[in-house]
């Protein structure tokens, strides 16, 4: 961008043009609607001419106004762009909002607004200001828009540059002439206000070039594109929409979680956010420090289970969103041991992600290119990480990244990838002054030691801050005994025992506080001082107190069978999925409340919120796992993943059966599929994705009778008999074929490992070669399971075989088909143009694939040798690859042929050859 500046004599220059990293002076802007031949271009201000157009005063009155303000630099649009540039005229076309939104101040000169009180007719006089701003012509133009809603200060001047007033005091005004609600004028992100509503406000506005009534919202609603003036004003809307279309979904492929959702979820599980019981955060020295001084980038936030610290963390994302500015960008996420979705490095990068994009659309340009090959896949495939770091690194970079703070809570909880979020956390914590990062961990040393390389650090120990953390404690206990009191109607007495109880044994940590009143809610009144001594300081003693008191209960054996359960599974489930995996609650299948019951009667150790079983905290979980093992696993763990996969199997026998979701048609397509209420799968959910896994953590033990076994006569054999085909349309519906491939993968290995049963063995493969043949077809269609999936196997697959009869009936003349299961293993789909190169990695799990000629598609795929999946995108354009070097360990050819299978227009059908293990180049 280029200034102006006014020196002490008041002449008025050009600046130099900033670009890249050039800082950028503040500024005032001007706003204003133009008067054509009036205005003062760039070349007149480059040739001395123009000092006598009547817009010349304009630019004098911003300059003045500026410097009246502190600010010698300014800007107005009619001479600091040179329009007969036409690569100039586009950037600033799409930067122009931000210009907008960092000026210091922005000067609205109303030209046709007067204070002087004028005759409107013959007799009145009530011609005053507040009309002709209502009706001033600065409102009904449409670059005029952007003008209002980017700049923090606005003021409003009127044609004898008198102020009128400014956006916050006009406010009411404002709203009434443009329809535009009270958050966004405030300077709330556009981004949260709907697509509609944003369109409603241009839509009595007028633009001179019809285009422009379009590009002037490329900033409202952060997106980028480029100009094409004569295109018209319809195709320039399309264009519009259609990037807001693309933005979208890119958006809606990014989110795995909603960290928003998560941060409530949790406050809600853990009985509400106490102000008053983090408050102490914000007089402390440490974070005082961290926040207000430049040089300090990281907070670790570090303290022994159950201290507080991601309730802390909850406090410190209120308490910044409300202190922050509008335009400051933030962003958090909660790690949580016990859920698959929450506890990877990648899902942290991703629902970090996720929250600045969805505050700062435009950043989604540095994920669009990668995602536009690769979609969704880009965030989900093994090679996640490497795409996610990358684009977050370009994100850091990006000169246009506000000013941003960055949360991540429990760090250990990061299952998945620790050291690689640690090391990414070091790396680029110097990279960018304008980013913040606060993280917390219990005291682990290897995390200590990592985050030490971080220079720029401060760290805030629980332990160290005994004084506040004992009156955080002191006042949340006095909080929940009062609410007890309330609750349970306690009398003073049994108020201020309890009361004296718990301030005594707290030990200055929360969750132990909290546990305990959670007993007590479920103990009489009566009982409630007695039972005080069963609450031991400490909460080790208190876990061990609880499974003390479920062993002694009636319902003992339940309890410790679904504490068993739930410590083990992949994933948290729901009651009706435990309902489904616990024999002994057969008889209350359908009765969630009882099911609620039972829950609640596991002690502390569990909760549940909306249909979906929790851990009450990790440290319960740790617990159950260790200390209380061999009390819920009496006979070992394998046991419970024996029960788990025999259940698993019964459950998927009674409840999966062809169109489930009564799909109206075999190509129905699986992402217009929507879950019906109520859900056949609801209890066979689990099963479905997860019954493989526990089979392979099962070791079948001689000293324990199993009815399930792996023989030829065997409960397996006999489920892939009867129900495969319906598996596989269940774990399309499910959005699990991926992970369905790799389990059958899976299976095959266990089998011929374990299993002595030729014909189970036999039939595994063949359902291998099944589901890796049909993936993309049955992913994308699931009842195409029935159709072209069987009709396009091998006359002799024992899988098309045992399924015969559901095979469509019309189609009476079947395609030719080779009778046992040729070279190919899969198709991989997604090169739009001839492939000339493919190599496999050493370790023979990852294949590459290189359309990489200049007439081809200049891409190189890399996927997942095991499920086909295509993990990454190279664009060859960025990546010099000569296709005819090494690349990848050893290039190799393979046949293809176009087109085979009727695949889509360019498909290409690869024979991965059996034994991939010894590429030879073949011609
Ligand atoms: N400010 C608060 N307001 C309300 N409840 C709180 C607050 N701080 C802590 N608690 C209570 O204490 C419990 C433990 O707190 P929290 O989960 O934040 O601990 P933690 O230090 O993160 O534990 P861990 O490291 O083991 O995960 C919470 O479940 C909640 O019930």
């Amino acid at each position: 961008m280029r200034l102006l500046l006014r020196n002490d004599a008041g002449e008025i220059s050009l600046t130099k043009y900033f670009v890249g990293d050039d800082p950028i002076p503040p500024y005032a802007i001007l706003s204003h609607t133009w008067k054509e031949g009036h205005e003062v271009t760039f070349r007149d201000l480059m040739d001395g001419t123009g000092l006598d157009k009547a817009g010349y005063d304009k630019i004098q009155f911003c300059g003045r106004q500026a410097e009246r303000d502190g600010l010698p630099y300014f800007w107005v649009d009619t001479c600091c762009i040179d329009k007969s540039n036409p690569v100039e005229l586009r950037d600033a076309i799409n930067s122009m909002f931000r210009w907008y939104q960092d000026a210091v101040r922005c000067y609205v000169y109303l030209s046709d607004v007067s204070t002087v009180k004028r005759k409107a007719n013959d007799n009145s006089y009530q011609y005053t200001w507040e009309r002709a701003f209502r009706e001033s012509r600065w409102f009904t133009r449409g670059w005029t828009l952007q003008e209002l809603l980017a700049p923090t200060s606005v003021e409003f001047f009127s044609r004898e540059q008198k102020k009128l007033g400014n956006k916050r005091s006009l406010r009411q005004h404002i709203r009434e002439i443009t329809g535009i609600p009270n958050a966004a004028l405030e300077g709330a992100r556009l981004s949260q206000f709907s697509n509609t509503e944003r369109f409603l406000w241009i839509q009595c506005r007028q633009t001179k070039v019809e285009e422009d009534k379009a590009y002037s919202l490329l900033g409202i609603f952060d997106v980028e594109m480029p100009l094409r003036y004569g295109e018209g004003s319809t195709s320039a809307f399309k264009r519009l929409e259609e990037e807001i279309d693309k933005l979208n979904k890119c958006l809606r492929d990014l989110r795995s979680t909603d960290p928003c959702d998560d941060k409530k979820r949790i406050e809600d599980t853990k009985g509400g956010l106490l102000v008053d019981s983090y408050h102490w955060i914000l007089k402390n020295s440490d974070f005082q420090q961290w926040r207000d001084n430049q040089q300090s980038r990281l907070l670790w936030v570090k303290g022994d289970p159950g201290k507080g610290k991601t309730m802390l963390l909850c406090g410190i994302v209120d308490e910044l969103k409300k202190s922050i500015i509008k335009t400051n960008l933030l962003s958090y996420f909660f790690c949580q041991a016990t859920d698959s979705r929450l506890n990877s490095a990648t899902a942290v990068l991703r629902g970090l992600l996720y929250l600045l994009v969805k505050q700062q659309p435009s950043l989604i340009s540095h994920m669009r290119k990668k995602y536009d090959h690769a979609g969704k896949t880009l965030f989900e495939d093994p090679n996640a990480w490497v795409a996610l770091s990358e684009i977050f690194t370009h994100i850091l970079q990006d000169p246009n990244l506000s000013s941003t703070y960055l949360i991540i809570d429990a760090l250990d909880e990061c299952i998945t990838d620790l050291s690689k979020l640690l090391a990414f956390i070091v790396e680029k914590t110097p990279v960018s002054s304008r980013v913040k990062w606060v993280v917390s961990s219990r005291n682990c040393l290897d995390i200590g030691k990592r985050l030490g390389k971080v220079g720029q650090r401060v760290n805030l120990s629980l332990e160290l801050n005994t004084e506040s953390i004992s009156m955080a404690v002191n006042i949340y206990i006095r909080h929940k005994v009062l609410q007890l009191a309330e609750d349970k109607m306690y009398n003073d007495k049994t108020r201020d025992a309890v009361l004296a109880h718990l301030l005594a044994n707290a030990n200055n940590t929360f969750l132990w506080v909290a546990l305990v009143c959670q007993n007590l809610e479920k103990t009489l009144r009566w009982n409630a001082v007695a039972k005080l001594s069963a609450f031991p300081p400490g909460l080790d003693s208190l876990y061990e107190r609880m499974m003390e008191q479920i062993c002694n209960s009636d319902d003992a054996d339940l309890c410790k069978r679904i504490l068993a359960l739930i410590s083990i599974v992949y994933r948290p489930v729901t009651l009706k999925e435990l309902t489904s995996l616990v024999e002994m609650l057969d008889d209350i299948a359908d009765d969630l409340a009882s099911t609620r019951e039972i829950i609640d009667l596991c002690g502390s150790f569990l909760t549940h919120r909306e249909g979906i079983i929790y851990f009450v905290h990790q440290s319960a979980k740790d617990f159950l796992l260790t200390t209380a093992s061999s009390t819920v696993f009496p006979s070992g763990r394998e046991e419970v993943y024996y029960a788990i996969l025999s259940r698993s199997l019964q459950v998927m026998s009674r409840t999966l059966q062809r169109n489930m979701y009564n799909l109206g048609s075999l190509g129905y397509p699986a992402e217009l599929v929507t879950q019906p209420d109520p859900d056949p799968l609801a209890a066979s959910r689990y099963s479905c994705v997860y019954w493989v896994n526990h089979l392979c953590n099962w070791i079948p033990n001689a000293s324990i009778d199993h009815s399930l076994d792996l023989q030829d006569s065997g409960a397996v054999k006999s489920f892939l008999e009867e129900k495969y085909l319906y598996w596989l349309e269940a774990l399309s519906l499910c959005k699990s074929i991926p992970e369905g491939v790799v389990s059958v993968a899976r299976f095959e290995a266990v089998i011929q490992e374990r299993a002595n049963a030729c014909a189970l063995i036999k039939l595994v493969q063949d359902a291998r070669r099944f589901i890796m043949y049909h993936k993309w077809a049955i992913e994308n269609c699931p009842l195409q399971a029935y159709a072209s999936a069987l009709v396009f196997s091998p006359a002799r697959s024992l899988i098309r075989g045992l399924f015969k009869k559901e095979e469509p009936r019309w189609i009476t003349i079947k395609p030719a088909i080779e009778d046992e299961w040729g070279a190919c293993l899969q198709t991989l789909e997604g090169h739009s143009d001839a492939v000339n190169s493919v190599a496999f990695s050493h370790d023979s799990t990852r294949l590459a694939s290189a359309s990489a000629s200049a007439s081809y598609d200049r891409t190189v795929k890399i996927w997942d040798a095991n499920s086909g999946a295509c993990l990454q995108t190279l664009d060859v354009t960025q990546v010099e690859i000569d296709v005819n070097s090494d690349f990848y360990g050893c290039l190799a050819r393979c046949l293809y042929t176009r087109g085979r299978r009727g695949a889509s227009p360019g498909g290409i059908t690869w024979y991965l050859f059996l034994t991939r293990y010894l590429i030879h180049p073949v011609s």
